[in-house]
């Protein structure tokens, strides 16, 4: 089904889907918690599980959050809005429906295709795909952009894009039946929105990530926790989400200041030499030391009570 339907787009022909199949309408999933006022996504929904704590799940089950355009460019507006959202302190990224994501949509692979089709100049269609393809990167490296932390909640296949997406947050926790392949190879692509860069970073293991990105092969989720793509791994769904929920908790009961300029200072040391990195964190804890927070901080940690931050 999913072939005739990359066929269709790519030659231009409408696709009409015969017979709904049972698995595809089937929702395994789902956010349980209220929907979070003021955030309103076609391809998102937004809830706010506990106290500072925003949780994002990808919501196109039907088509197991295939990242169709809407998706690409809802994903970075919403980590845009929870970066300025000063209630924001944490952020849960999951997903709902059977699958976390199938990844890029493949009917809409023929847009991509599109692009390039035509007799114009190679150099200046080259020009004018150059920034649809940094727009793409922009919508995963929204996350990274994001002041607060993003924990990446992984259930059942991460395909593709899906690799790319988690890469660019700060935790990754899985369930035990979570599977992630680097597929761009079988869709004829070499990955361009994070994979490649991010991750032989995030596993420090260069032959692994060539394995990985050349074959296209699974990667399940035991071995995922072994090279470090993951942190944990948890029995199931429910038991995903509530832990990733509640190290975010944790996190947003810390002092924003201390926990935003700790990711910025972690992704600047990622791309810089440890004097960089010194030399970053010293220019930021010029400012940062002078905060309240350290001062309540203090105080707590003496009187043994719960400090409470103001908002950042
Ligand atoms: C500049 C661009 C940067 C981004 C690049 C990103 C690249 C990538 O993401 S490459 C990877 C692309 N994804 C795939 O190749 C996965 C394709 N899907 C599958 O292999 C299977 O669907 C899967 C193993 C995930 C699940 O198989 P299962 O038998 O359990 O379900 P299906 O019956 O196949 O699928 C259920 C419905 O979901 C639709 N669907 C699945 N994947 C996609 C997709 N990627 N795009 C669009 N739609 C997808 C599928 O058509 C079914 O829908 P329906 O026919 O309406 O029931």
């Amino acid at each position: 089904m999913l072939a005739s339907r990359v066929l269709s787009a790519l030659s231009g022909v409408r696709y009409i889907r015969a017979v709904p199949s049972l698995a595809a309408t089937m929702s395994t999933t789902t956010t349980t918690h209220e929907l979070a006022p003021g955030y309103s996504y076609d391809t998102l929904a937004i809830s706010r599980p506990s106290q500072h704590v925003f949780q994002v799940n990808i919501n196109r089950p039907k088509n197991l959050n295939a990242m169709n355009k809407a998706f690409w460019r809802e994903i970075r507006e919403v980590f845009e809005q929870l970066g300025a959202d000063s209630e924001c302190r944490a952020v849960v990224l999951a997903a709902n429906g059977r699958m976390f994501t199938a990844g890029i949509d493949l009917g809409e692979m023929a847009d991509i295709g599109g692009m390039v089709m035509g007799d114009d100049d190679v150099a200046r269609k080259a020009r004018g795909v150059m920034p649809i393809i940094a727009a793409y990167q922009a919508s995963f490296t929204a996350l990274e952009k994001c002041p607060k932390p993003v924990v990446a909640a992984v259930h059942s296949a991460c395909i593709g894009g899906g690799v790319d997406l988690i890469c660019a947050a700060d935790i990754r926790y899985c369930s035990d039946d979570a599977w992630f392949q680097v597929k761009e190879v079988d869709v004829g692509l070499a990955a361009d929105v994070g994979t490649l860069q991010r991750l032989p970073k995030i596993v420090g293991n260069e032959s692994l990530v060539r394995e990985l990105a050349f074959s296209a092969r699974k990667m399940y989720s035991s071995e995922a926790l072994k090279c470090g793509l993951v942190s944990r791994i948890f029995p199931n769904y429910e038991s995903l989400v509530s832990g990733a929920v509640e190290i975010a908790t944790t996190i947003a009961s810390k002092s924003p200041v201390a926990v935003q300029t700790s990711k910025a200072a972690l992704i600047h040391a990622r791309d810089h030499s440890v004097q960089e990195g010194l030399d970053y964190i010293a220019t930021l804890n010029m400012m940062m030391l002078q905060s309240e927070d350290l001062r309540l901080a203090a105080m707590a940690a003496m009187s043994k009570e719960k400090p409470t931050f103001s908002k950042l």
